[in-house]
Parts: C-alpha cells; structure tokens; sequence
C-alpha cells in the first residue's frame, strides 16, 4: 500500500480528546495513510514509546503556550485562544516543510472543537474533516442550540423531546446546557463546534451505527455524517493493527504498577474499579462518601485518583499502599485494567472514551456524571443501552455512601446485575462487528481514505 497521501491531524490538547484522534490516525495509517500528528512541545513528551503503537504516525510540534490573565476572559477561554494562536503561528511551517521533504500534505483532520482549523486548511489549499470526540446525542444537542431549535423549559419535571432521542429529563442534558451560566466559554466552544459542519469536507464521529442508529440516521438527514468508532486501540477490540495496544500518549504518569499483580490475586468479576478521568475536580466530601461507599461493600476495589485531587482523599485513605480491600493509584492503564478478568464493575464519571472502554471489555458501569456530556451519557448508559446504574444526588448534590453501595450491588449481584451484563455483551459484540472488517466504521474509515486518496 502506498503511503503518498499525507493528512495533519490536530487534536485539542486534552487526554479525552488526544486518545480518540490518535486511534483514529492509527486506524488512517493502518490502511496506507500517511498521518502527521500535530500538537505542543510539552504533549510531544509524553509520548510512550513502549509499545511502539504509534510507529506508523510521525509527530510534529508547535510551542507551548502559558496562560496568561486577561482582564475579562475566564481561565478556559484564555487557555483556548493560547492553544488556538500557538497552533497558528506553527502550522504553516509544518505544512511547508511536509511539502519540501516531498511528502504534500491532503487534508487536515481536526477535533470538533477546534473548528477554526478549517480556515487554516482551507488558507493553504487543504481539505478539512472534523472529528466529534462525544456521542452524536450529545452533540445534536448542541446543534440545535448553534441552530436556535432547542426549547427547553425550565419548570420542575419538564421533558425535553428532540428528533431521534429518548424523552429527557432537563437534568439529563449536558450540564453545561442545563446550568448555561456554569462555563460559558465551554459553552461556546461546545456550539461552535458546528460552526464549520457545513463546510467541512467530511463529518466524522467516535460512535458506531447500531449504538445511537435514530440520532445518526437524524443527523444524517442534515448532512452527510461518518461514524469511525469505538476508537478504542485495535488490540483490544478486533486485533488488526499488530501492537496496537494502547493510545501511545498519556498526559499522565503512574507511580506504581502495582496494579497489575494485585489484580490477579482476586477472584473474576470481584473489583470495582474507580476512574473519574483526567479532568473531574470532586469535592471533599464526595470523595469522602465514595470512599465510605466503597469500604463498606464487600467488594475489593481499584481507584486513580489523580495527583492533583489526593489532597481530597480522606486521612487513612494513601495512594500506593497495597491492601487487601482496596489499591488507590494515581494513574493507571485503564485497558488493562478493564480487561482484567477480576475487574466486575466501572464507577465511572461516564466520559465518552470510558464508556466505549467499559463497552467493547464488556465491563458493566455505575455511572456518576460529573459534568458536560456524562450527564446525557448517563441517561444513555442507564435507560437506552442498560448496560450500567446512574447514581441518584441527595439534596446537597451529592451521591451518598449508601447510594454508591446499592449501585454497585446493582450490577455486581442478582437478577438486575446479569441483566446488565447480558445488555454488555451485546453492545461488545456489536462494537467489535462495527470495527472489524466489513463492519460500518471499518467500512466508513474505508470510504474516508478511498476519497482522500481521490481527493
Ligand atoms: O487512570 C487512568 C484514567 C483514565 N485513562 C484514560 O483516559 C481517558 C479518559 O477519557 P474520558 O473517559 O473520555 O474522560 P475525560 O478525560 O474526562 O474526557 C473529556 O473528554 C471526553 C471526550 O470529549 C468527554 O466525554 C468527557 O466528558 C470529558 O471530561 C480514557 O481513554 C481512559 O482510558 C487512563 O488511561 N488511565
């Protein structure tokens, strides 16, 4: 296969954002694309080599930006116009050096996010396809807001009723969306998204055909859409791409991995493991009551609980220190984790690359939605799909310890729990039929590089 046609692909600089785009090169590249990874100096670092599940993907940088405070912008918008000026100044300098080596780069694929990078391709005669990094639900959401046709009413017990979704509740929007004065920068980065939609050479989305089939088949009618996903690493879900086995760019790095030995030593399907992702910023006193939850159920548990939110951790609760209840890490590989025969449920803060995680390792979820889209994916996971519980909030917003003890019973135990798992299975099956060959995304990421290679 000939490897002449040469595509940038630009994600926004996050791990939620960096994990989807970077599977998706490494699907690109595994089907005889050239792809150039662009990002900053300091995310360039962090790449792992290890596994040399990037081997196929070159990297080039722009500089690294600092935040600095401008008066009347909040810390998202500032930190959103830095990476956005960091990513102008070097791109053409990257394009023309691609050009110069003899390797003229095609297309520019670019996180939803950052729609501006369409003018960029567009400026130096490129073609452009955005990738959406969250379910099509979520992100119709958002496109009938940049449209004007989201009506919601904010009374008490209202529904939400939108082509091709389920009827909702208000509190099962994004958070963002039903408090719209929380983040209002994130807000407008979430709306822009579809700035560029109807410019964009190609739609691409992280989700597959039969997991959200009456919301794409809606979105389809708008324009044409692709889904590509789950975009979760080939080793895990239909072991194509030899060595490819995990993302190969991790923004964070485990002290231990002690994880690994101590999940052998417990028995299958007995370990909840905990991970809110690389962004959640819980309160102490929900750290507290997961804590409490979690000791008091008669289960083992797994919990990252990252660098940053340790401080948070109740007193006799350490990182690192190996006991027969339970391991707290700062970091870990989620994959092998959620692989692991002795892992039986995911209390996840339901982050769209968890959930498709859970989904294709067949790991059953107790979800507790913290903020943005993992509210609506909650409702997914809970009431659509029933692969997984969402945790009610007391008054206060808080998820208590007696609540987290009767979700995981939920779906570690009892009739509800093998229902659960039943509803998993069949999502993974689905998901590995979607990405294998001759399944809708692998024939989707097919189509993209016939047409790119035309192009
Ligand atoms: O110890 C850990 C914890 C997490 N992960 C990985 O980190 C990623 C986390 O992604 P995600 O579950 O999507 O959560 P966030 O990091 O919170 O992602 C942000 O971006 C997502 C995609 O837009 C959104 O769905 C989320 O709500 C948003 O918070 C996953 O691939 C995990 O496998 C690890 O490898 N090790």
């Amino acid at each position: 296969m000939g490897t002449n046609t040469h595509v940038l692909a630009i994600p926004f600089p996050l791990q939620g954002h960096i994990n989807p785009m970077l599977q998706l090169c490494n699907r690109l590249s595994s089907k005889g694309v050239r792809v150039t990874f662009v990002t900053t100096v300091s995310v360039s670092k962090t790449l792992q080599t290890k596994t040399g599940s990037i081997n196929l993907i070159n990297i080039e940088t722009v500089p690294d930006f600092t935040i600095q405070e401008v008066d009347g912008l909040d810390i998202y918008e500032i930190y959103i116009r830095s990476f956005r000026a960091s990513i102008t100044n070097g791109i053409s300098d990257i394009i023309k050096k691609q050009r110069d080596s003899g390797f003229p780069v095609k297309a520019i694929v670019y996180d939803s996010v950052i729609p501006w990078s369409l003018d960029i391709a567009n400026e130096n005669g490129l073609k452009g396809a955005v990738l959406f990094t969250q379910p099509c639900a979520v992100s119709s959401i958002f496109y009938h807001m940049h449209k004007g046709t989201l009506e919601i009413s904010r009374d008490e017990g209202s529904e939400v009723l939108l082509p091709g979704m389920p009827v909702m509740g208000l509190k099962d929007l994004p958070t963002l969306v039903y408090d719209m004065n929380s983040y209002p920068s994130l807000l407008r980065l979430l709306v822009e998204q579809f700035s560029t939609f109807e410019k964009a050479d190609w739609r691409l989305f992280n989700t597959f055909d039969k997991l959200e089939d009456e919301i794409l088949k809606w979105m389809a009618t708008k324009y044409p859409i692709r889904t590509i996903g789950p975009t979760v690493p080939s080793m895990y879900i239909d072991k194509r791409i030899q060595g490819n086995n995990d993302y190969g760019l991790s923004l964070f790095k485990p002290k231990t991995e002690s994880w690994a030995e101590w999940l052998d030593t417990k028995d299958d399907q007995s370990v909840i493991y905990v991970s809110f992702g690389s962004l959640a910023d819980l309160s102490e006193k929900q750290m507290e009551e997961i804590a409490l939850g979690l000791t008091e159920t008669k289960c083992s548990f797994l919990w990252v609980v990252r660098d940053s939110e340790q401080s948070k951790l109740p007193q006799d609760f350490t990182s690192d220190q190996l006991t027969e209840k339970g391991l707290i890490v700062n970091w870990c590989s989620q994959l092998e984790v959620l692989s692991h025969r002795s892992v039986g449920c995911f209390l996840t803060h339901g982050g769209w690359n968890s959930t498709l995680e859970a989904l294709v390792l067949g790991v059953p979820m107790v979800v507790m939605p913290q903020w943005t889209d993992q509210t609506t994916n909650a409702k997914f996971i809970a009431d659509v799909w029933r692969t997984g519980v969402r945790c009610k909030e007391n008054g206060n917003g808080i998820v208590t310890r007696e609540e987290v003890i009767v979700c995981v019973n939920d779906v570690m135990k009892g009739e509800r729990g093998r229902e659960i798992r039943r509803n998993v299975l069949k999502w993974k099956d689905l998901a590995i039929e979607a990405v294998s060959e001759g399944g809708s995304s692998d024939k989707n990421v097919t189509e993209f590089v016939t047409e790119l290679k035309s192009a």
